[in-house]
C-alpha cells in the first residue's frame, strides 16, 4: 500500500543528512495521503545508512500505526496533530539542525531580516511556549503538536505563509504541499536562522525587514501574481 508515497518519503528523509540538517537519527520525515486520510513516517531510530524504502510506516489520522514492521518515529503524534490540525499540509519535517534548534533553546523567534527570509516565511518564524511538566509527563508528542497548533491560533498566522515553528526547548518542525517541498523549508530556515544569528551579533538595532519589502519579496513567489521563476507568460 501506498509504495509510490513510501519511496517519496524514503527519498525525503535520505535528503536531510545530505543537506546537513541531521545529526545520527535526530530527526525525521512524513508525507500524507489525504484520500486514504494516511501519511508514512521514518522509523524510529533508523540510522540513514540502513534505511530502506520498505522500513517506512504508514499511520492514520488517529495515530495508528496500518502497516510497517518497525515502530514509527517517536514524533508521529506531533506529525498526526499537525496533519489534523493544519489542513493543507501533505509533509513534514523534524530535525535537530543546529542554528534552527539554537533559537528555539534560547525561546527567540526567527525574526524577518531579510529578502532570503521573505522569500519563503510570510513574517517571524514563532517559538512557541514551553510545554508545562503535567504536557511532557502525559502525552508529550500530541501536546508538542498542540503546543504548536496554539501558537499558530494565538498569533494568528496562517501555517500556509508561515511553514515552520520553533517548539521551545526541543527544535523545528517545518512543513510543506509534499515531503520533498518540507525539506526544502527546513533547509532554508536553518539557513535563515544562521543569518539572523549572525545578524543580531553585527547589530543590536531592530532590523526586521519593513512589512512593504516582506510582501514584495513574498508575494514574488506566492500567490495569484507571483512572478518569480518560469512562469508561462
Ligand atoms: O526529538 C527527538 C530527540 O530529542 C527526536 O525527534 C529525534 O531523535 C528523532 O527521533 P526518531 O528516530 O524519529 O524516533
Amino acid at each position: 500500500m501506498l509504495e509510490e508515497l513510501k519511496q517519496q518519503v524514503y527519498a525525503a528523509n535520505m535528503r536531510l543528512p545530505k543537506l546537513g540538517l541531521v545529526t545520527f537519527t535526530w530527526g525525521n520525515v512524513s508525507g500524507i495521503d489525504r484520500a486514504r486520510g494516511l501519511f508514512v513516517i521514518k522509523p524510529s531510530g533508523v540510522g540513514y545508512d540502513v534505511l530502506t524504502p520498505e522500513d517506512m510506516v504508514v499511520v492514520d489520522l488517529k495515530g495508528d500505526v496500518v502497516e510497517g514492521r518497525l515502530n514509527p518515529s517517536s514524533d508521529t503524534l506531533t506529525h498526526m496533530v499537525l496533519y489534523n490540525s493544519f489542513p493543507h499540509i501533505g509533509g513534514i519535517v523534524h530535525a535537530h539542525s543546529p542554528w534552527a534548534v539554537s533559537f528555539a533553546q534560547a525561546g527567540v523567534d526567527i525574526e524577518a531580516m531579510g529578502t532570503t527570509h521573505a522569500d519563503t516565511f510570510y513574517g517571524d518564524v514563532p517559538v512557541t511556549d514551553a510545554l508545562t511538566q503535567e504536557e511532557i509527563e502525559s502525552a508529550y508528542e500530541e501536546n508538542t503538536g498542540k503546543v504548536i497548533v496554539k501558537t499558530f491560533a494565538e498569533r494568528g498566522l496562517e501555517p500556509d505563509a508561515v511553514p515552520a515553528v520553533l517548539v521551545k526547548q526541543h527544535g523545528p518542525f517545518a512543513w510543506g504541499p509534499t515531503a520533498g517541498k518540507a525539506v526544502e523549508t527546513a533547509k532554508i530556515l536553518e539557513v535563515v536562522a544562521e543569518m539572523n544569528y549572525h545578524a543580531l551579533q553585527l547589530t543590536r538595532a531592530d532590523i526586521r525587514v519593513p512589512q512593504y519589502l516582506l510582501d514584495k519579496h513574498y508575494y514574488r513567489k506566492h500567490g495569484a501574481n507571483a512572478y518569480y521563476g518560469q512562469k508561462s507568460k
